[in-house]
């Protein structure tokens, strides 16, 4: 078989991997709660992610008329206790995401991701998924002291998966916007968690469906 065109594909976690919507509701729901506060639908909340667990939060609050950091730091704790307790409970891969996992690494490209999701409660995904032999490499919200949309985080888990010939896969403008700061190609899926039209993402290429992934990259190499 020919050598893949790329080394290393990094991929964005919520939203691009898994559909984590069910749990972040749940764990947002709890919080809400918590602190008093009406919750929100589960198909709000998938427009909330991609900015990181405090960012969920201020929006839950105002999506409830409030917006207030002193609730969000207050709501914070009772959002990972809860969020870490039931992280992969309702949670899936989207179809054809582990296929093509199956694919691309058997093809010899290093599989990493570049989230906004604080770095251990990403592994903790991972591993409670049954993913953590897939990736090496797990840049988090918190890892290097900036987050998407910033190039930085993506370029270190560039560097960290070995460099090379890199694409980056996601679903939002977050990381669109950070895959062209960082001179990194760039495939959206038009199926993640938005919050605008996924043509508007200004990626290289929208995919459908895992399927069309590698045909994808080829295509983005070409
Ligand atoms: O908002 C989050 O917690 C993380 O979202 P991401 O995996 O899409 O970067
Ligand atoms: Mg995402």
């Amino acid at each position: 078989m020919a050598a893949f065109p790329f080394d290393v594909v990094a991929f964005d976690l919520d939203g691009t991997l898994a559909d984590t919507a069910p749990d972040l509701t749940a764990a947002l729901n709890h919080t809400l709660e918590q602190l008093g506060y009406p919750v929100v639908p589960a198909g709000d909340v998938r427009h909330m992610v991609g900015h990181g667990a405090k960012a969920l939060l201020r929006q839950g609050l105002a999506a409830g008329g409030r917006s207030d950091e002193a609730l969000v730091e207050r709501g914070f704790p009772i959002f990972l206790d809860y969020y870490e307790a039931h992280i992969a409970d309702e949670s899936f891969a989207f179809p054809g995401c582990e296929a093509a996992l199956d694919e691309l690494a058997a093809r010899g490209v290093i599989l990493a991701i570049c989230t906004n999701k604080l770095e251990a409660l990403a592994w903790r995904f991972v591993d409670a998924i049954g993913w953590n032999r897939r990736f090496p490499v797990i840049i988090g919200g918190d890892t290097v002291g900036v987050s998407k949309p910033d190039p930085a985080p993506l370029l270190a888990t560039i560097a960290r998966a070995g460099g090379g010939r890199a694409a980056f896969v996601g679903d939002s403008i977050t990381d669109t916007t950070t895959a062209r700061a960082a001179a990194i190609p760039c495939i959206a899926l038009s199926f993640g968690f938005h919050d605008r039209p996924p043509a508007e993402l200004g990626a290289d290429l929208l995919i459908d469906h895992y399927d069309e992934l590698i045909p994808a990259l080829e295509r983005l190499a070409g």
